[in-house]
């Protein structure tokens, strides 16, 4: 064998499955078509959250996209060769194919390992618009690499990448709309979240289409014009595609080996991030299980630890991982949303920002804490019982989730949460405010009956 461990994929969950293989005294060999650091690095998190903050700070588009540059090509020199290198982990760039459960083929060179790991990431969905073929258009792959500010550019998705995005080049003095096929933008997070970034789009200027499903795409006149269902069109100069991402999983040759795949052809693993066949795991977007880059980093440790560990195997467990969508105000959620509760003696506590005097101070009161609670059959259900999930919309939400992230982490009762002096006043005041409504009327709220999903 030549190495114990063959990583393919050198984005967050690649350089984490290669670091936990590196740290249990395997020998290591890193694979990727791609630059070091992935999506994250070049193409996601670190040039969208720069842009985001460059936007807020009034600069001009030149000046982002400048510092979307330097901060990109800082971050990436913090995980390229020569780093991965020093840490002991070998690194190969090229395309790799799985040729049987224990070779790889790297662009005509063979290489041979006890264990694979699959890393190999998602990209852009192209969702099947006639016309689209076509038509130019940006995705988050070519975004960054804008030189010139378009006059207006209409998105397409209303999801986390289309929602961060629109705001800052909204910002940044581009004329914005979003065309969402849901009802509502971001229709994972609670609905109360939803409303209130739509108002806060439409006082931005951002044109919000919901319940628009685009079938028909063309280029005329040198703008893009989406056709939607309803009959209605929205043209721009630009056009960004941001409805998705599908696993990157073609040619690696996942049949021959028994990797199996779902509906939408992400890899199938179990919690331990094992495929189906004997000595590969997978780990990050390719599995689809939660496509954020801090549970890709967990994906990529648990993958390597099961994989070298028989007894007591770790597992992936994305209960209490919390997610932000970096808008502003930010929304944080962890856990579950209301209309996913199950049991129908859970209860939820709902506080707005108005309510809280640092919000007040500061003048930033549109958002809200809402805190769900199972029951605590102990105290005959007056007091809250463990956190079930919590969904912040404010400045500093991404800040304010990890207290209920740790509350479910470690399955504490709201009434910790209730007890704990919270300094004043702070942001994270709210969280104290909001879980005192389980235990009775505190500002004149009390918490009130989830309502689980057959009742809504
Ligand atoms: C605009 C945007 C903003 C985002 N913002 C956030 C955020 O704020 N916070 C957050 O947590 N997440 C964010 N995400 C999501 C995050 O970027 C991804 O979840 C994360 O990067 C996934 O990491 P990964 O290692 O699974 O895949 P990737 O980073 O895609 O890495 C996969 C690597 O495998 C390589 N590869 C593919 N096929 C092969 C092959 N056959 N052989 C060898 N190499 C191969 C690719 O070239 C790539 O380098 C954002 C995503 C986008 C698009
Ligand atoms: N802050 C973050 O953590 C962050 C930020 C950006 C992206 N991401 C990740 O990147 C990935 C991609 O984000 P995304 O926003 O592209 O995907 P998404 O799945 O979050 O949202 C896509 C949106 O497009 C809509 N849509 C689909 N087909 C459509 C059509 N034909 N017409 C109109 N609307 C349509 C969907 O209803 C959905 O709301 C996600 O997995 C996300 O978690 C994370």
């Amino acid at each position: 064998m030549d190495y114990d461990l063959l990583v393919l994929g050198g984005g967050a969950a690649g350089l984490a499955a290669a670091q936990a293989g590196v740290d249990a005294g395997a020998s290591v060999l890193l694979v990727s078509e791609g630059e070091l650091g992935g999506d994250c690095t070049f193409t996601g998190c670190v040039p969208s959250k720069t842009l985001i903050e460059a936007a807020a700070a009034g600069a001009s588009f030149a000046e982002a996209m400048s510092r979307v540059r330097a901060t990109v090509a800082r971050i990436a020199a913090t995980e390229d060769e020569s780093v991965l290198r020093r840490r002991g982990i070998n690194v190969m760039r090229g395309r790799a194919r799985i040729v049987s459960r224990d070779t790889i083929d790297v662009d005509g060179r063979r290489v041979r390992g006890r264990r694979i790991v699959i890393a190999t990431g998602a990209t852009p969905v192209v969702p099947p618009l006639d016309g689209l073929a076509a038509t130019p258009y940006l995705t988050t792959e070519t975004v960054f690499d804008l030189t010139e500010p378009p006059e207006s550019l209409a998105i397409l998705g209303g999801g986390a990448v289309g929602c961060e995005l629109a705001q800052a080049f909204a910002r940044i003095g581009v004329a914005v709309s979003i065309v969402e096929a849901m009802d509502r933008l971001l229709p994972g997070v609670e609905p109360e979240a939803s409303a209130l970034l739509a108002e806060i789009f439409d006082a931005e200027g951002v044109a919000v289409h919901a319940a628009a499903r685009a079938h028909t795409v063309q280029a005329r006149d040198g703008q893009v014009v989406l056709h939607i269902d309803s009959g209605k069109v929205v043209s721009a100069q630009r056009l960004l595609v941001a409805v998705g991402r599908s696993p990157c999983t073609g040619g690696l040759g996942l049949d021959a080996v028994g990797v199996k795949t779902d509906e939408r052809g992400f890899v199938v693993v179990d919690r331990h991030m094992r495929t189906t066949a004997d000595q590969i795991s997978a780990a990050g977007d390719v599995t689809g299980l939660f496509p954020h880059t801090h549970a890709a980093y967990g994906m990529g440790r648990v993958a390597v630890r099961a994989a070298l560990r028989r007894r007591r195997p770790p597992s992936f467990d994305a209960t209490a991982i919390p997610q932000v969508v970096f808008t502003a105000p930010e929304i944080a959620s962890v856990g579950v949303v209301e209309s996913d509760v199950a049991d129908d003696r859970a209860r939820v506590a709902f506080l707005p920002l108005s309510e809280v005097d640092r919000a007040i101070t500061a003048d930033r009161t549109t958002g809200f804490v809402k805190l769900l609670a199972g029951p605590r059959p102990l105290l005959r259900n007056l007091g809250g019982g463990r956190v079930l999930g919590a969904t912040i919309m404010a400045d500093r939400a991404g800040e304010l989730v990890h207290e209920p992230a740790l509350a479910m982490r470690t399955r504490m009762f709201t009434g910790r949460l209730a007890q704990t002096v919270h300094a004043y006043p702070t942001w994270s005041l709210a969280i104290q405010q909001a879980t005192a409504q389980f235990f009775g009327a505190y500002g004149g709220r009390t918490a009130r009956p989830a309502h689980p999903r057959d009742e809504i």
